[in-house]
């Protein structure tokens, strides 16, 4: 399968879990961080989902699926440990509902990667469903290649990155500075802004 990758905005949308089981658990997370509306069907959840459930951060319908929980879903996930409930919840899936079940790669319209996230940094890998284990693993490859560091960095670029759009009009000295302002030295830099005014600086003085 030739998988198209998207980052969803999913502030807001209503997504579906079916099952309260450590996959479940996880997708969960994943789903939460994004700020979904989301709505757990099992008659069990893990401790963790519990707690979310107690803290008001999901809704939980303590019930087995019924075709009616997915009515109003943008995304649905099922994750059920069993293929007839998969089964069911592809059946009463309309054919442009976001749809993973994570027992079924190839009746699911989505799948996941494994996640890395530093800040506004991501980093996400797949392998197309062929070894779920050595995405985790080249996931946490990247972790130690981009540490902490980068989350105040990212923060930096973004802040920086919009400044320079708005303030240089000389398209030389704009692909310069956004250039620039990526290179190692930045990453590691304890004073960024006034690295940033000394680029300016030479810049202005040649
Ligand atoms: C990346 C990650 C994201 C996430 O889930 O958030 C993810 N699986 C993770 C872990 C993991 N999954 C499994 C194991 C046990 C070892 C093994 O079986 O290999 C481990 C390892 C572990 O848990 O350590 C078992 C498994 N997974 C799938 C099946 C069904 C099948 O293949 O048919 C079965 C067999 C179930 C069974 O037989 O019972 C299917 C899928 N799993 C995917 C994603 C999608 C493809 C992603 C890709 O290949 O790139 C896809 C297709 C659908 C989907 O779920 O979207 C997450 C890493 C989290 C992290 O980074 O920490
Ligand atoms: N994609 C992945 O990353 C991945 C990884 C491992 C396993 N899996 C698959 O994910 C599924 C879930 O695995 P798990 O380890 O979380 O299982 P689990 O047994 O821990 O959890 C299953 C959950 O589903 C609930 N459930 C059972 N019947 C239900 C029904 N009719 N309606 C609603 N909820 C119901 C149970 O109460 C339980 O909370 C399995 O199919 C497994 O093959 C996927």
């Amino acid at each position: 399968m030739n998988y198209y990758p998207i980052y969803l905005n999913l502030m807001d949308k209503r997504a579906v879990v079916i099952g309260g089981g450590k996959v479940a658990e996880r997708k969960i997370q994943g789903l939460m961080e994004a700020r979904a509306l989301i709505t757990v069907v099992s008659p069990e959840l893990t401790e963790k989902l519990h707690q979310y459930y107690k803290a008001g951060n999901i809704t939980w319908k303590k019930k087995t699926f019924s075709a009616e929980d997915i009515k109003d879903a943008f995304l649905i996930i099922a994750a059920a440990n069993d293929p007839e409930v998969s089964f069911a919840v592809k059946k009463a899936a309309a054919p442009n509902q976001l749809l993973n079940l994570a027992d079924n790669p190839e009746e699911s319209n989505f799948i996941l990667p494994s996640v890395y996230k530093q800040g506004k940094l991501s980093m996400t890998v797949s392998t197309s469903g062929a070894s779920p284990t050595l995405a985790k693993k080249i996931k946490q490859n990247l972790a130690s290649q981009y540490g902490p560091e980068y989350r105040d960095y990212v923060d930096f670029l973004y802040d920086c990155r919009k400044w320079i759009l708005q303030e240089i009009t000389d398209s030389k000295l704009k692909k310069y500075l956004l250039s620039a302002i990526t290179e190692r030295e930045f990453v590691t830099s304890t004073n960024r802004q006034k690295d940033f005014k000394d680029l300016l600086d030479k810049w202005n003085q040649s």
